[in-house]
């Protein structure tokens, strides 16, 4: 059984779900402790535990220690069983990570599945439905990744309720993904959203981000944009930013709350895709960490730059060496730009 703790790295919920996804996929068991030790409500909440429970039914997993503020958790997969699957989170726990907790096993399976999750779409600390659809799921189809998308309705913080879903076709090897440099910016897209809210919140979001932009990027770059009115539960507002390269797609949401002036969503969305765009980087910070199980399975070694090196992305490679037969090595130091190789060794 392999023993991992969740301390380490990053500390999050993401040493859980990587080790659940990739002991799903590769049916070794594994035993976790010191689970999300240093956060201020550590161990277990409704959000990894619904991905303990999605990765235990699509796997037929044998778990031990899983309920709500759990410091640890055993779990030995049996087969995974391709087909439809519906995850009710029951709060407004991020229903994008659940998703990307199974993805990786279904693939590996023989037939094609379906997923639908309710919960959170648009929640802090996780990828925004946009992040998800647009920035997360082109990347991974690059790798060769079969299927579809599908948003029924989004979910916000505290409620959430939102409706989600993807299709997955088996994938038995991934092509290795190499993305040193972007290309020129072709395209911006910016969405605002307000959920139950006046659409005049969406629109100060916008010019915000509009204004934050202004006299930054390409003259004369091809722009959509647009403002919603979201039909929810409860209320919530969002503004997601997504950038066209000739080879890589980078997307950054912000997100509102209750006393965070609209001015400040959008100008928060604007500075991190400034902050990216002026690194000359290709790859987003957060697409860098999501992307590592998958480039652990690619058919040979990947390599990619990103904007920042970040302590998820550091996690992910720890968490993989222990399932993988990996050769890692990162480029830069946290924090900064840098580069990282990722090469399977042939068993
Ligand atoms: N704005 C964002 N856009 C896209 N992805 C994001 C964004 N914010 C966070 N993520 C991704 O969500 C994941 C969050 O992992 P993390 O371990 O922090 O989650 P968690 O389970 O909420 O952890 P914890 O509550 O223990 O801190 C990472 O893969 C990160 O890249």
């Amino acid at each position: 059984m392999i023993e991992i703790d969740g301390s380490m790295g990053e500390g999050g919920g993401q040493v859980l779900r990587s080790a659940l996804s990739l002991s799903c996929l590769t049916g070794q068991a594994f035993h976790i402790y010191n689970i999300r030790k240093n956060r201020s409500k550590s161990g277990l909440m409704r959000q990894h535990l619904m991905a303990v429970q999605a990765a235990a039914r699509i796997s037929s997993a044998n778990v031990a220690g899983d309920r709500l503020g759990s410091p640890e958790l055993s779990f030995l997969p049996d087969r995974i069983t391709p087909g439809e699957y519906s995850f009710d989170i029951g709060t407004a726990g991020s229903a994008t990570l659940v998703l990307q907790t199974v993805i990786p096993p279904l693939l590996a399976a023989r037939k094609a599945s379906r997923i639908t999750v309710i919960g959170g779409t648009h929640v802090p600390f996780s990828p925004s439905w946009n992040y998800f659809e647009e920035i997360f799921w082109p990347s991974i189809a690059r790798l060769g990744v079969r299927g579809e998308t599908a948003a029924r309705s989004f979910g916000f913080y505290p409620k959430g309720g939102g409706r989600v879903g993807c299709t997955v076709e088996p994938a038995e090897v991934l092509a290795p993904y190499l993305v040193r440099e972007r290309g020129r910016l072709t395209r911006l897209s910016i969405v605002s959203a307000v959920g139950n809210l006046p659409r005049a919140i969406a629109e100060r979001q916008l010019h915000s981000a509009l204004s934050t932009l202004k006299g930054r990027l390409e003259r004369g770059l091809p722009m959509d944009i647009e403002t919603r009115e979201l039909t929810i539960f409860g209320q919530g507002t969002f503004i997601f930013i997504k950038g066209e390269y000739e080879h890589a797609v980078a997307g950054f949401t912000a997100l509102g709350e209750r006393g965070k002036p609209a001015e400040a969503v959008g100008a928060e969305a604007a500075r991190e895709l400034l902050e990216h765009h002026e690194s000359g980087e290709p790859i987003d910070p957060h697409l860098a960490d999501q992307l590592v199980l998958y480039l652990a399975r690619a058919s040979a070694g990947s390599l990619f730059r990103t904007s920042r090196l970040t302590s998820h992305l550091a996690t992910n490679l720890l968490v993989a060496g222990y399932f993988l037969e990996l050769a890692c090595r990162v480029e830069g130091s946290e924090g900064g730009p840098g580069a990282v190789v990722i090469t399977p060794i042939p068993e």
